[in-house]
């Protein structure tokens, strides 16, 4: 085609979250050119995104990559499922649409470890250009919704709200109750910084239309007939080309291969943007020659940039639930979340913590491609914001509704720990960019993490079988008192909680925002490491786990990406 020809001046990789942002934002300067590359397809009228009660509708369709992890050691050998959205719109298309940011020291805790510029008060102005809340209705507030006018944008293109459907009546306040019981506070709006407490949170939805907001709707759409802005579809980026430069190097395009298998080369003047989410984007760069070179040599990939952080960093969160049937019928959807401190839900936490030795044994299960020092390091950080007390566990409820499963009397209560401090990788398995990289989250390589998980079990228990919760509920229906009885013993506990788990689909850290000495990928502007002209801006960056849900935070990333982007035009 003529248009593979061009040349723009921005080639922004992926259309999630962070590159529809960064593609918007760059765009709105006549004159610079920008094209996305999206290997999916438009979602715009399909009702498994649209539906705003439809989570989980839309898992394992064609707009699902359906990746699959590798076995993992640790965890009783399974592989888990890993989903992804693959469609104009990223896993934003597919996702839960629950719209929680994180805590305000983990993003100081980003700048504290050596990258310049970031902290919780200048994200927290992104996270607010990003946003338009849509006020609650009077329903909606008697149906529980409390919020802190302050802490919300009005004008941003991502629509934010509460479902119409959203259950009224005073069920809110039985679970309100119950969780004061248990001493966890009521927190008016876990969207100003501090997370910790009992909420009704926002989802990212468009009440006007009753439709799910998903980053095409509210990044895209709205300007796709700006004339400098073009959408590639169906089409994936292979590798990034390089052109002839002594120092650093130089990205000049993308080496492209369209739905009809043919191949070509789109240039770019001035930088190439990845943002293919964390599964695909440091794939991206090993394919391009960025990387660890043993893994590139492996693929007969000349090396680029050496750069053994590459992939590595994952973090993920482990997700467990209880099921159990009530004495109501629940015909709305409830989106209540609870997020507790290390103290809330686990006693003498920090008894038995030893950072060195979980630092040795992470690096040792990645090859040492990240020194245990670094990771000691890092760990250490990531403790000392344990000690502070932020949330650590998020335990929620839901209703089968919320699955897209119609209504019923059952409450589904699913919860994971926040901060892993396991890590594992991911990385290519082949030099042929259409076979699916290798995921290895580690899961439960670090001992704590499996201890925190069951204490949060049985936290999550002991909640059900809190007065006033307790009176609703006729019986726990998964996995219920045989399989895992009231008084389980911890190997009773563990072995629940290792096979019953999946992935709580939070990954992040793959090219990780951090010096390069401590294995980064990318430095504070999101650079990669050793390139003039390539950066990543998407969940791959993230480098410690958050106490929230990961889109807010990518979409105020890549605002901040933006900014700097423009301040280097
Ligand atoms: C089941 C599920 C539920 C979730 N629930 C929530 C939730 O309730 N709230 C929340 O905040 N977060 C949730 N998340 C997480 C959140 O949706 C993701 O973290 C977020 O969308 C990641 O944004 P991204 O920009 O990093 O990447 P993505 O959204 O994954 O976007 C990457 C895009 O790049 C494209 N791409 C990949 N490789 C290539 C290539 N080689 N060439 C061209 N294009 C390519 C993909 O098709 C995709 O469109 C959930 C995730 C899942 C899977």
């Amino acid at each position: 085609s003529e248009l593979c020809l061009d040349r723009y001046d921005y080639i922004v990789v992926g259309g999630g979250p962070g590159g529809l942002t960064v593609a918007n934002r760059l765009s709105e300067v006549s004159g610079i050119s920008v094209a996305v590359i999206e290997a999916g397809r438009e979602v715009f009228n399909n009702p498994n995104v649209t539906s705003v009660d439809g989570f989980t509708t839309a898992l394992n369709t064609a707009i699902d990559w359906q990746y699959i992890s590798t076995n993992q050691s640790y965890a009783s050998g399974q592989t888990l499922a890993y989903h992804a959205g693959k469609a104009l719109g990223g896993t934003s298309t597919i996702n839960g649409m629950t719209y929680v940011r994180a805590e305000k020291s983990q993003i100081d805790s980003w700048g504290a470890i050596g990258n310049a510029g970031w902290s919780w008060d200048d994200l927290f102005s992104y996270y607010k250009k990003s946003e338009s809340l849509t006020l609650p209705t009077a329903a909606q507030l008697s149906s529980g919704v409390t919020f802190v006018p302050n802490d919300h944008g009005e004008s941003g293109p991502l629509k934010v709200g509460y479902p119409y459907g959203l259950l009224n009546g005073s069920f809110h306040t039985v679970v309100e109750n119950t969780w004061q019981a248990l001493d966890l506070p009521h927190n008016p709006d876990v969207n100003g910084g501090s997370v910790r407490g009992y909420t009704i949170w926002q989802s990212t939805l468009d009440m006007v239309a009753n439709v799910r907001e998903d980053a095409a709707r509210a990044y895209y759409y709205p300007v796709e007939l700006r004339p400098n802005l073009h959408v590639f579809l169906n089409t994936t980026v292979n590798r990034i080309v390089w052109g002839n430069s002594d120092g650093a190097a130089v990205a000049s395009g993308v080496e492209i291969t369209f739905s009809n298998g043919s191949i070509s080369i789109l240039k770019s003047r001035r930088e190439v943007i990845l943002s293919a989410g964390s599964l695909r984007s440091p794939a991206i760069l090993e394919l391009s020659g960025i990387g660890n070179p043993s893994i590139l040599d492996k693929y007969g990939i000349g090396v680029k940039v050496d750069l053994p952080g590459v992939g590595e960093n994952l973090q993920d969160q482990p997700n467990n639930n209880f099921i159990s049937s009530t004495n109501s019928t629940f015909n709305g959807s409830i989106v209540y979340v609870a997020y507790g401190s290390m103290p809330d839900f686990f006693d003498d936490w920090d008894a038995n913590i030893n950072i060195s030795s979980y630092a040795e044994s992470v690096s040792a299960a990645i090859n040492n491609t990240i020194a245990a020092a670094s990771l000691e390091y890092l760990f250490g950080i990531q403790y000392k914001l344990l000690q502070n007390g932020i949330p650590n566990a998020e335990t929620i409820m839901e209703t089968t509704l919320n699955l897209g499963l119609g209504p019923n009397g059952l409450l589904v209560s699913p919860f994971w720990l926040l901060m892993p401090f396991s890590r594992g990788n991911v990385h290519i398995s082949s030099r042929d960019p259409k076979v699916y990289p290798t995921i290895n989250p580690n899961f439960f390589l670090v001992d704590f993490d499996l201890k925190v998980q069951m204490a949060l079990a049985k936290w999550t228990r002991k909640f059900l079988a809190t007065e006033p919760m307790k009176s609703l509920i006729t019986a726990e229906v998964s996995p219920g008192f045989t399989a895992l009885p009231e008084n389980a013993t911890d190997a009773e506990w563990e072995s629940w909680v290792k096979t019953a788990f999946s992935s709580n689909s939070h990954p992040l850290g793959t090219a990780a925002m951090m010096p390069r000495k401590l294995g980064g990928v990318v430095d504070g502007k999101l650079k990669v490491y050793g390139t003039e002209n390539v950066r990543v801006v998407d969940a791959s960056v993230m480098p410690f786990q958050v106490s929230g849900h990961l889109t807010s935070t990518i979409y105020a990333i890549a605002e901040k990406a933006s900014d700097m982007i423009k301040e280097a035009m």
